[in-house]
């Protein structure tokens, strides 16, 4: 890890997709009249030049005009000072892109997981990942309802920041909060991560109802349902079972699970409509696709019941259709609520 001076008025966001984008232009904006320096990191030096043609992502968010004063580079070593580091690369990039970070994060800044998923070869939570590249444990994370180009528009969006102690919440959350964007702090970093994973495995299962015209109805018992998995998962790998009902879990599954906009809903409804999933996807990424199975395995080997996870696992792998999984779901013991 670098030793150079921090930049406390500095951010850094490292992936220039959708939600790395949006969440360098609610940084620029949440800097308020003492000027912020904010650098979006691209792999890609072509978007770069794009950038400075259009002023836009066009790839990313297109249509959308990006804030003057946004530095958008390819450049690695532009990161060096700054007192926030954003990781907005999908899940399974973010230990990779953490090692690869490692000699140019400040050993002072804060740390962020913007990305929604677990390792899919060991189920460990991403603040875990990325700690192991960067020998540290004190990663936080954001997630909850938003997204990219509703943050990016300046919609009002809430969202949370959960960080190992109550103080280092509640900075992070305070430096990245604008006008439009607001962040509320909270300690759970488990329950805030399995919320954010979960809820894009059960929006898939939202989708595959709607695809396949199985009614409202059964989608309102899927949200419910699925929250309590959720709170059985979240319990058991040492969360808050409350956290499930905040944003990052209730907020964003009622966000995912009902809007067209979500990546995970459009793909659950081609799954429905009798798509294969392996072509269900297109070039989208689709979080819960990856999720699902690892956390049906892990739910499995703690002896938790989470049957949508499950199903939802077994219907992209291939091994249940749409109709045996709703038999299965429905022909279960009764249970108290
Ligand atoms: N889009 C949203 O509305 C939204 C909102 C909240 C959270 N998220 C989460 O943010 C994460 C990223 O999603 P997104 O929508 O920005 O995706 P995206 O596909 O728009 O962008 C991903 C970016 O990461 C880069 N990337 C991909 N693989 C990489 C690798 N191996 N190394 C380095 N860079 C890599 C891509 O070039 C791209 O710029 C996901 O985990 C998603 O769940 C997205
Ligand atoms: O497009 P999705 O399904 O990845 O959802 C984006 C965000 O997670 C919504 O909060």
């Amino acid at each position: 890890m670098s030793e150079r001076p921090l930049d406390a008025n500095s951010v850094a966001v490292i992936g220039a997709g959708a939600f790395g984008t949006a969440l360098a232009v609610a940084a620029l904006q949440a800097g308020g009249p003492t000027p912020r320096r904010v650098i979006l990191l691209s792999r890609r030096e072509s978007q770069v030049e794009d950038f400075k043609t259009s002023g836009r992502n066009e790839d990313a968010l297109p249509g959308i005009a990006l804030p003057e004063g946004l530095i958008v580079t390819a450049e690695p070593d532009a990161i060096e000072q700054a007192g926030t580091v954003l990781l907005a690369v999908p899940s399974q990039a973010q230990g990779e892109m953490a090692r690869a970070l490692l000699p140019l994060i400040a050993r002072r800044a804060d740390v962020v997981v913007c990305a929604k998923g677990l390792e899919r070869e060991t189920g460990r939570l991403l603040t875990e990942v990325v700690g192991e590249q960067l020998h540290r444990d004190d990663i936080a994370v954001l997630s909850g309802p938003g997204f990219a180009a509703d943050i990016a528009r300046g919609l009002p969006t809430a969202m949370t920041l959960a960080a190992a102690s109550a103080e280092q919440a509640h900075a992070i959350a305070t430096r990245l909060s604008g006008p439009t964007f607001r962040l509320y702090a909270s300690t759970d970093r488990v329950g805030v991560q399995l919320g954010g994973a979960l809820k894009n495995v059960l929006a898939i299962a939202c989708g595959i109802i709607e695809g396949a015209g199985l009614g409202e109805s059964a989608r309102a018992a899927m949200i419910s349902r699925g929250l309590a998995e959720m709170s059985r998962l979240v319990t058991a790998r040492g969360g808050v079972a409350d956290t499930v009902r905040g944003l990052s879990g209730l907020g964003d599954l009622v966000l995912t699970g009902t809007s067209h906009q979500s990546r995970n809903l459009r793909y659950g409804i081609a799954l429905g409509r009798g798509g294969a999933a392996r072509e269900a996807a297109g070039r989208e990424l689709v979080e819960g696709a990856l999720a699902a199975s690892v956390a049906a395995q892990d739910a499995a080997a703690r002896g938790i019941d989470m049957p949508i996870t499950q199903a939802v696992a077994a219907i992209i792998d291939g091994g249940f259709d749409i109709r045996a999984a709703v038999d299965a779901l429905m022909s279960r013991p009764i249970t108290q609520e």
